[in-house]
């Protein structure tokens, strides 16, 4: 049977995602949250033309000589303007901030003054507009500065309390459900017996889940039985999750029932297994309005599967206008043989040359339980099915792995 694509697979986890409502949080809540609508600017920046100096506001054409002299009429300062205005021959203190004074249109810093009382003595001629910022030249009330869809970063923060916005519509966070499956697994520090493993793969997917803005809610680790795997299905629902992302249990054996359990609980199934290595069992459907990603149990497919499918849907239903990861060029670091029908993505070490070239180097490793090269690795190397033998030096397309 033919695998599905993996483009037609994420393209299938996208259909239908759309924004989660907003919701208004203060400033102080809303790093990395999602912009749900266009901010636009409530007033304009700076609201009248400003000294960028301390030192005098004066009229350039009365300063335009070296030792010009100048009567200090009065003072400005930051939130303090002056009221009256500079006429011939006068200069008013100023400092960095203030508002510059009807009549003047320079300001000369104090460093190239003499000061003698109120006798100002020019010691480097005044510009016309030097050192004055005008009214509007960081931005104007209605300037949108900040767009629908954009991950606010701190310094949009400030450009927002600078626009004068001290709350934010924000998109929802997602809420992703995660539902470990396994006989097998046992908790870190633990002593597992003989064939036991070391439960690894929720501590990667909540971190990755949560650094894309998700609220992420820990469904812990289901026996290999229908009940208890239909049991966290259901416990998903009554949480209101947005998302259900399982692991394990996914591909053909007589232990994986997570597809057995999504189906009695009435999964619409879009797709199980894809043309990817690794991750060919993933599958995916809806149950009611929760989405599911079914993630394979090998530890390095169920990483890079949550990488590719679920953090572009994480961010489709945070409201991100980009969602999609980007993909690098590069140079292969060594050769690779012909690739087969499975999309690849290689576990790759980054290196930067002198010549500024980007060189994947894919492990020699790719088995998809070998965590130490994935912790190890900083890219995916991507071929796409059927590639030819490629030798080293040949150019190549990376994703970069969150750090
Ligand atoms: N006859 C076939 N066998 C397999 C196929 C196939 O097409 N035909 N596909 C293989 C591929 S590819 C993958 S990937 C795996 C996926 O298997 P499952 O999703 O059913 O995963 P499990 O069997 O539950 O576990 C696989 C492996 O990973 C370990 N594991 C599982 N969960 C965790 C966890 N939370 N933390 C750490 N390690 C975990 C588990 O102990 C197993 O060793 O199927 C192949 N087989
Ligand atoms: O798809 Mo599996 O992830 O190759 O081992």
């Amino acid at each position: 049977m033919a695998l599905m694509p993996v483009s037609d697979a994420l393209a299938a986890v996208l259909a239908g995602a759309a924004p989660l409502p907003a919701e208004m949080v203060s400033l102080d809540e809303a790093h990395h949250r999602v912009l749900a609508h266009d901010v636009a600017a409530r007033r304009t920046q700076p609201p009248q033309a400003m000294s960028a100096m301390d030192g005098y506001a004066v009229r350039a054409a009365d300063a335009a000589t070296i030792d010009s002299r100048l009567t200090m009429i009065g003072e400005v300062a930051a939130g303090r303007p002056f009221t009256g205005r500079v006429g011939a021959g006068e200069a008013v203190r100023i400092f960095t901030g203030g508002v510059v004074p009807d009549g003047a249109d320079a300001v000369v810093i104090q460093e190239d003054t003499i000061a003698e009382g109120k006798q100002i003595t020019i010691k480097e001629a005044a510009i016309v507009g030097r050192h004055i910022r005008p009214a509007g030249v960081d931005f104007r009330e209605g300037d949108v500065l900040l767009r629908k869809g954009t991950r606010l970063t701190e310094r949009d923060l400030a450009v927002a309390a600078g626009m004068n916005h001290p709350h934010l519509a924000v998109c929802r966070r997602p809420k992703v459900a995660i539902l470990a499956t396994g006989d097998e697994l046992v908790m870190p520090g633990s002593t597992p017996g003989h064939g036991q493993i070391v439960y690894s793969n929720g501590y990667a997917l909540h971190a990755l889940a949560r650094s894309e803005g998700a609220e992420t809610i820990d469904l812990g680790v289901a026996a290999d039985t229908l009940e208890a795997t239909t049991a966290g299905i259901r416990r998903a629902r009554e949480s209101g999750a947005d998302v259900l992302v399982t692991t394990g249990g996914a591909s053909v054996g007589d232990h994986d029932l997570v597809q057995q359990a999504l189906k009695d609980e009435g999964i619409a199934m879009a797709f199980w297994k894809i043309a990817m290595r690794p991750g060919k069992p993933m599958m995916h459907g809806r149950l009611g309005t929760m989405g599911v990603i079914g993630l394979p149990g090998n530890p390095v497919s169920s990483y890079v599967c949550a990488f590719l499918f679920m953090v572009p849907l994480i961010r489709a239903l945070s409201g991100r206008s980009v969602i999609h990861h980007r993909r690098e060029r590069a140079v292969l670091g060594r050769d690779l043989g012909a690739n087969d029908q499975r999309e690849d993505y290689l576990r790759a070490r980054l290196e930067l040359r002198d010549d500024g070239t980007l060189v994947a180097l894919p492990v020699s490793h790719q088995d998809s339980s070998l965590l130490a090269n994935l912790a190890a690795a900083q890219v995916l190397l991507v071929r796409a099915p059927f590639a030819p033998k490629a030798e080293a030096g040949s150019p190549c397309e990376v994703l970069r792995l969150p750090v």
